[in-house]
């Protein structure tokens, strides 16, 4: 017996100009137990483009980001209901291997987490993992994804040093080197540049907007500025619900919905 598609709750959030698609949201609801932090998401993620997650504190922005690569299996009293297609194939389906989806999707958080390594094997790590131990394999991987995230000039001399002896800028753009290596699809940044100096932040800002050839990037800021600079996309969020979706200068000149407004000009939040 064949059953009909379910349709959707709401229509899906697709603004104007999208090109190719990466991920695609559809009814996804979340609870942490009874909370429900996650309200009928719909939404359409663009390919190699930036896309930013504004909202007030609690709002589920980060929920939302760690739905993208399944982190929330890790929280016991999480559940999900709805799909997650990435290029067509739902991520919560029976028997999708997540150590694979966390390949194509890495992520970034907002300490900067090296290993306790030195420079060149954080780096190298998940080819290691893989199984990789030709020395002239890492070394040009090693290379190309320094040099992807910015870092290659200023540690070349010191790969050997161990990671913990980089400023935390450095650390940071060392995380998303050791993220680039094993070719991800996509990258999720929650809040990357939040702990770092303002001339650390630019770097990072600068780097996503380089990356973003290779790779689809969802951004989790606190920061309207830096969504403003960085994403071409941008999602409102309030209390668990999408608010608005669409492209970023729409979103920061003229919003569709007063309560964006009102949270772009500094009203709440
Ligand atoms: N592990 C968890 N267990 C229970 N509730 C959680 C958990 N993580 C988040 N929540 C709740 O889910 C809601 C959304 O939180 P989330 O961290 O996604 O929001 P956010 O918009 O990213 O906030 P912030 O900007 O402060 O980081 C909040 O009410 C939060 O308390």
């Amino acid at each position: 017996m064949t059953t009909a598609p379910r349709p959707v709750a709401s229509p899906a959030k697709t603004p104007s100009g999208m090109k190719g698609v990466t991920f695609q949201v559809r009814d996804l609801n979340l609870y942490y137990g009874k909370e429900q932090a996650l309200k009928g998401i719909n939404l359409d993620i663009p390919r190699n483009k930036v896309t930013a997650f504004i909202g007030p504190s609690g709002c589920g922005k980060s929920t939302l980001l760690r739905c993208f690569n399944r982190m929330n299996d890790l929280v016991d009293i999480c559940r999900v209901e709805g799909k997650i297609l990435l290029d067509g194939d739902d991520i919560y389906a029976r028997g999708v291997d997540v150590a694979e989806l966390r390949r194509k999707v890495g992520m970034v958080f907002q300490k900067p987490n090296p290993f306790p390594k030195s420079i060149y094997e954080n780096v190298a790590y998940g080819l290691r993992l893989q199984g990789v131990n030709n020395k002239a394999v890492l070394d040009e991987v090693v290379e190309r994804s320094l040099r992807g995230a910015a870092l290659w000039d200023e540690v070349k001399d010191r790969l050997g040093d161990n990671a913990f002896g980089l400023s935390g800028g450095q650390q940071q753009r060392l995380v998303i080197a050791r993220a680039i290596a094993i070719e991800p699809e996509v990258i999720l940044l929650d809040e990357p540049a939040s702990a770092l100096d303002p001339i650390s932040t630019l770097k990072i800002e600068e780097l996503i907007n380089e990356l973003k050839d290779k790779y689809t990037i969802l951004i989790v800021t606190h920061n309207m500025q830096q969504a403003a600079r960085v994403s071409d996309y941008t999602a409102f969020m309030y209390l668990g619900d999408l608010v608005e979706y669409d492209e970023t200068d729409k979103i920061f000149t003229e919003p569709a919905k007063k309560q964006t407004e009102d949270y772009i000009t500094g009203r709440y939040g």
